[in-house]
């Protein structure tokens, strides 16, 4: 027996501390003495095949089993990850359809910092390779839900948790502040404004699953109705019509799908000619993309594909129904600011010599705060396509605008009085009266009434423009926050790692010690005189924000026990986190 194995002999029943630490030990079969029993060499398939709640439930017996396990269980699934990312189809060629919404609906598209990101950091890659993607043959994620498609991230049935963020306090309760101060809620997005964008992404998200309604028509698949009157009516277009929201299996975009019940198209020039509508490019009408036939329902449907509006209401649901959940007040600066948007609207559909057709309470809808949008357009044309000729039909159209503004001023008399008379009794300006009575007259022109109303006109750019001003504060306010967020995300992949406790890179004089320092100073300041935490959102947002920039100033970075001291600039800083993250990622 030589000398060295009589020196390790006592080894053979020591736990191996590679397995504690990194969950398996590289040296097991090349001559390391220790007990590898707790680390099996190659995960056996059986253990893959057993029941999440099996391998979750089992608890480890000590907080080294519990490192060891799971560190164990990480090496084990590192292949089969895909399950928990939110990531894209790019595995789901075996379904006609792709069931990832997320991806490619317009309001989640990545944005070139985004793209850049995801270049710089692979891991994150949300489009193209997938780093995680199983390869063929690799066993699937037990953790996985059985019937689920890995790709697809199954739709929440409890809506979101929007007190989840604190409001505002109520003015009363607000804390005086100097000018030079400020408070959180002034850094980030109005939290009305955040809720409805968030609930207007959920209703684009929104599927149904287990519906009896097609899985796809023509190019589109997913159909949610979003109509939710219970009848359906043929009033406008003399066929019953719904409409549904849809993803589109081509650009995987999100679109408003309408389908009338019951049609023969007999003309294939109906259908080519209806194309025209897709020139029509207003901010006050619903975007056309195109028409078809389609037997997808059982019967001879005709389908029209729009641009989708997320949680448009009609006219008639925002300002009569009485289902409304709030019905919003007319008044005269309302209608003023729906009369130049129409006028906008049939100016653009006359110009390329087309006609609305459909123009009431229910075919015009509001997209976002008093934004109104022409919705049922392009339909008749193909319903009844050799009906009248367009001179005709565009006078029509001035016509049903004039008894359009004249039905929704008005509600705002009682209802004895909503006759033909309405409009002499109407409390609005003569100005506005005048203008009913001129579209009304049959002998109108859009031209000259434009001329009519520019005033106004001036008083809905200056309101438009009001608007975008505040979006566009609103959009500086939340701009840094995606590039902080992802730092953030590195911060925490590189910050208390107690795997690497031992190495001399991470120990109090190796080169990624100033992290460790650096986190201390950004978030774990205590303060001198109280000896209390001090949270600070503004002196982390300014940290992060500067160290995301790189740029040259210089820090002092001190140890809680004052004994090290660092002093390191944020371009420094920047350069390392990147440099040991990129060295993570590749491990
Ligand atoms: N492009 C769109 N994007 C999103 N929502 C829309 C769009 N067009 C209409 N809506 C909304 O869809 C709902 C139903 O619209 P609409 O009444 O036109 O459908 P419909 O069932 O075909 O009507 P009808 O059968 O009475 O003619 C309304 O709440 C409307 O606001």
């Amino acid at each position: 027996m030589s000398k060295a194995q009589v020196t390790l002999d006592w080894a053979k029943d020591t736990p191996c501390r590679n397995i504690t630490i990194h969950g398996f030990c590289k040296f097991q079969d090349k001559g390391c003495m220790f007990k590898h029993e707790s680390s099996p060499k190659t995960p056996a398939p059986t253990v893959l095949a057993r029941p999440a709640s099996a391998a979750v439930l089992t608890p480890p017996s000590s907080a080294a089993q519990l490192v060891s396990s799971a560190a164990a269980l990480k090496k084990k699934f590192s292949a089969d990850a895909p399950a928990f990312l939110p990531t894209t189809s790019a595995n789901s060629s075996t379904t006609s359809f792709v069931k990832s919404p997320k991806v490619d609906a317009p309001l989640l598209q990545l944005t070139s910092e985004e793209k850049r990101f995801n270049i710089e950091s692979p891991i994150f890659t949300p489009g193209g390779s997938n780093p995680y993607a199983p390869k063929p043959g690799t066993p699937v994620n037990p953790y996985a839900p059985a019937s689920a498609d890995m790709y697809f991230q199954a739709p929440t049935t409890y809506p979101l948790q929007y007190h989840l963020y604190a409001p505002a306090p109520p003015p009363h309760l607000q804390l005086p502040l100097q000018p030079y101060e400020t408070n959180a809620h002034a850094m980030f997005i109005a939290g009305d404004l955040r809720e409805h964008a968030q609930k207007r992404n959920a209703a684009i998200l929104q599927v149904l699953p287990h519906s009896n309604l097609p899985e796809g028509v023509n190019a589109y698949h997913s159909l949610v109705p979003i109509d939710t009157h219970a009848e359906r009516s043929a009033r406008n277009f003399g066929h019953p019509s719904a409409l549904y929201k849809v993803f589109s299996t081509t650009n995987g975009n999100v679109y408003a799908l309408r389908r009338v019940e019951g049609v023969n198209v007999t003309s294939e020039r109906a259908i080519s000619d209806v194309q025209a509508w897709r020139s029509v490019v207003c901010a006050n009408v619903v975007q056309f993309h195109e028409a078809f036939t389609s037997r997808a329902f059982g019967d001879n449907s005709v389908f029209f594909a729009y641009d989708y509006y997320p949680l448009a209401t009609t006219l008639r649901e925002a300002h009569v129904s009485p289902v409304a959940a709030k019905v919003v007040p007319i008044t005269e600066a309302l209608l003023w600011s729906y009369c130049v948007q129409l006028t906008n609207a049939l100016t653009a559909i006359h110009e390329k010599n087309l006609a609305a057709r459909v123009l009431d309470m229910d075919k015009v809808i509001i997209t976002t705060r008093n934004r109104v949008r022409l919705a049922g357009c392009a339909v008749l044309d193909v319903l009844r396509y050799e009906e009248e000729d367009i001179a005709t039909l565009q006078k029509q159209d001035i016509e049903k605008f004039g008894a359009l503004m004249l039905e929704l001023a008005a509600y705002t008399l009682p209802v004895t009085l909503r006759g033909v008379e309405a409009l002499e009794g109407l409390a609005f300006s003569q100005e506005f009266k005048d203008c009913v009575r001129y579209l009304l007259s049959g002998s109108a022109n859009l031209h000259e009434f434009t001329r009519m109303i520019a005033p106004r006109a001036l008083a809905a750019v200056d309101s438009l423009a009001c608007a975008a001003d505040f979006m566009e504060g609103q959009l500086l306010s939340e701009l840094e926050n995606a590039r902080l967020v992802r730092l953030l995300a590195k911060l925490g992949f590189i910050n208390e790692r107690p795997e690497y406790d031992n190495d001399p890179a991470w120990s109090e004089t190796g080169d990624r010690y100033p992290l460790r320092l650096f986190r201390d100073y950004v978030f774990h300041q205590i303060d001198e005189r109280s000896g209390r935490p001090v949270i600070d959102l503004s002196h982390v947002i300014t940290c992060l924000n500067k160290l995301d920039a790189g740029v040259d100033e210089k820090i002092l970075l001190v140890s809680n026990d004052e004994q090290s001291c660092i002093i390191a600039s944020y371009k420094e800083l920047h350069d390392l986190i990147d440099k040991t993250f990129r060295d993570l990622s590749r491990n």
